[in-house]
């Protein structure tokens, strides 16, 4: 029988050189049955792997009977959850598998999630549902053709077992993922190391997260490179939160533990893209003070960077981390900004009329009952260069039946939006439509999309619908 090429990857253990005071080494669980539910056959590539390479059995053996590769790390971590410090946390129900680089010299991790119990499962039973898989899985993809800096999913294996869940109807089916990130260093890791008093562990990890996910600044004096780091880290989450507000993204669970030191999005539980333009949105339902609603996100984010300040003044100058932490909101501001235009159809504008514009949109998606992601498809399946000409004309399908205080709004952004493109040339208006297509693209994981996904799998065992949705949303 060939090797498994999965098996047989370059595995590096960048995290093991650091010493055992960061994991615990664990083994996975024995699952009854493993079934191949989803294999990302795109991700292969940046493994250095061709698809036709790789049986399903390939996958199961790997990462779903996890047969090859050990020690498995469980990392220890702790987090701010809903604002509360836990000491308590670490990986409990996943582990580091392996990292890898790719053929251009990026460090990946393989994490698992669902992979079984660990000295940090506090009680818990280790797994995932196969449910919480899914919705993984279709959130990292949308969210990548979205343009968000995210992990993904390598692979879903479903692994026979009956969870007992409060928030699913239960017994429940159970599975085990595979997922691709960046790092799986979170912003907790260094709490923890504060919690304990250890800035010798804290300097030690500082300089390997600067040394691997930050290389361009390794060769800084010591005191400019970790000032630099931290600047660069907010600067990523702020963009980070900029792409998640303009895709309608509700993260749902952003606490620290949740935060990557690269400025990457995962942990997609109980996310929700919002229907309507709603800052007070929250999507879960034990998010009883709103912490982390849509509208909350970059106050929260930013929250989140000043506790990682906070553990880190006790080895990099706490000047140097406020002046790092200052520029979130304009940095912010900025990414958000632009990725509004770019949804709108613009790729620069004067900064007035860009902010004018902006302000308008919010104004209007506020006002009227039209949905956040209905209100950008219509500018993009509606739009016509007449629209630069006739101002009247644009968007008259989509709001016809508004009443008439959304109408005077709608007319005030009728013709902001037609001073916007009567900058550009008459010969830019097909570029503009292009924009328009690219940055709104269909369909969207609204929360009746991934329910109508999931109910032929959990009443008949049907994945096709749940296939063809990763192909719409993400066309190879
Ligand atoms: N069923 C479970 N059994 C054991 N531990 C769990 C379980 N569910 C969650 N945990 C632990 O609770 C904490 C918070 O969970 P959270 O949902 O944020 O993370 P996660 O989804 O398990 O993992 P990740 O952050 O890698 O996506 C983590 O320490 C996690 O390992
Ligand atoms: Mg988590």
């Amino acid at each position: 029988m060939p090797a498994n090429p999965l098996l047989s990857l370059p595995y590096e253990s960048a995290l093991v050189e650091l010493g055992d005071d960061y994991f615990d080494p664990v083994a996975a669980a024995k699952f009854p049955r493993c079934h191949l539910r989803f294999r990302n056959d795109r991700l292969l590539q940046q493994l250095g792997l061709e698809a036709s390479q790789v049986t399903d059995e390939d996958f199961i053996q790997a990462f779903g009977r996890f047969e090859g590769c050990a020690p498995f790390l469980a990392l220890r971590y702790h987090g701010y959850q809903f604002g509360e410090y836990n000491p308590f946390l670490g990986d409990g129900r996943g582990f580091l598998y392996g990292q890898l680089r790719n053929p251009a010299g990026v460090l990946y991790d393989l994490g698992t999630k669902g992979s079984g119990t660990t000295p940090y499962s506090r009680g818990g039973d280790g797994r995932l549902t196969l449910k919480g898989g899914v919705r993984e899985v279709l959130a990292a993809e949308a969210l990548h053709a979205l343009g968000v800096r995210t992990s993904r999913c390598l692979s879903l294996v479903e692994t026979g077992e009956a969870l007992w869940r409060g928030d699913e109807p239960s017994p429940t089916r159970s599975a085990v993922m595979v997922r691709w990130s960046h790092t799986h260093i979170r912003f907790g890791t260094f709490e923890r190391l504060d919690y304990l008093g250890r800035p010798d562990l804290m300097r030690q990890l500082l300089d390997h997260a600067i040394s691997t996910y930050y290389p361009h600044l390794k060769d800084q004096p010591a005191a400019e490179r970790d000032a630099q780091f931290f600047a660069e880290l907010v600067a990523r989450v702020a963009s980070l939160v900029a792409q998640w507000m303009s895709a309608g993204f509700c993260h749902a669970v952003l606490n620290t533990d949740n935060m990557s030191i690269v400025g990457e999005s995962f942990d997609y539980g109980p996310y929700a893209f919002i229907p309507e333009y709603d800052p007070k949105f929250t999507a879960a339902y034990f998010d009883y003070s709103g912490r982390y609603s849509y509208g909350n996100q970059p106050a929260v984010c930013r929250w989140n960077l000043q506790m990682l300040a906070k553990v880190l003044s006790s080895i990099v100058d706490r000047a140097d981390l406020e002046a790092g932490l200052a520029p979130f909101e304009s940095h912010y501001q900025t990414a958000y900004r632009q990725r509004m235009l770019q949804k709108l159809g613009f790729e620069l504008l004067p900064l007035e009329l860009a902010e004018l514009l902006l302000q308008q949109t919010i104004e209007l998606l506020s006002e009227v009952r039209v949905g956040y992601h209905e209100f950008f498809a219509g500018l993009a399946q509606q739009f016509s260069p007449d629209w630069r000409s006739h101002p009247q004309t644009i968007l008259q399908a989509t709001l016809e039946h508004s009443d008439p205080a959304a109408v005077a709004l709608l007319k005030q952004w009728r013709q902001t939006y037609q001073r916007g493109l009567s900058q550009l040339p008459a010969d830019a208006m097909a570029a503009v439509g292009q924009r328009l297509r690219q940055h709104n693209p269909s369909p969207v994981l609204l929360r009746p999309l991934i329910e109508a996904v999931w109910e032929p799998i959990t009443t008949a065992d049907d994945w096709q619908p749940f296939y063809d949705l990763i192909e719409r949303i993400q066309p190879s």
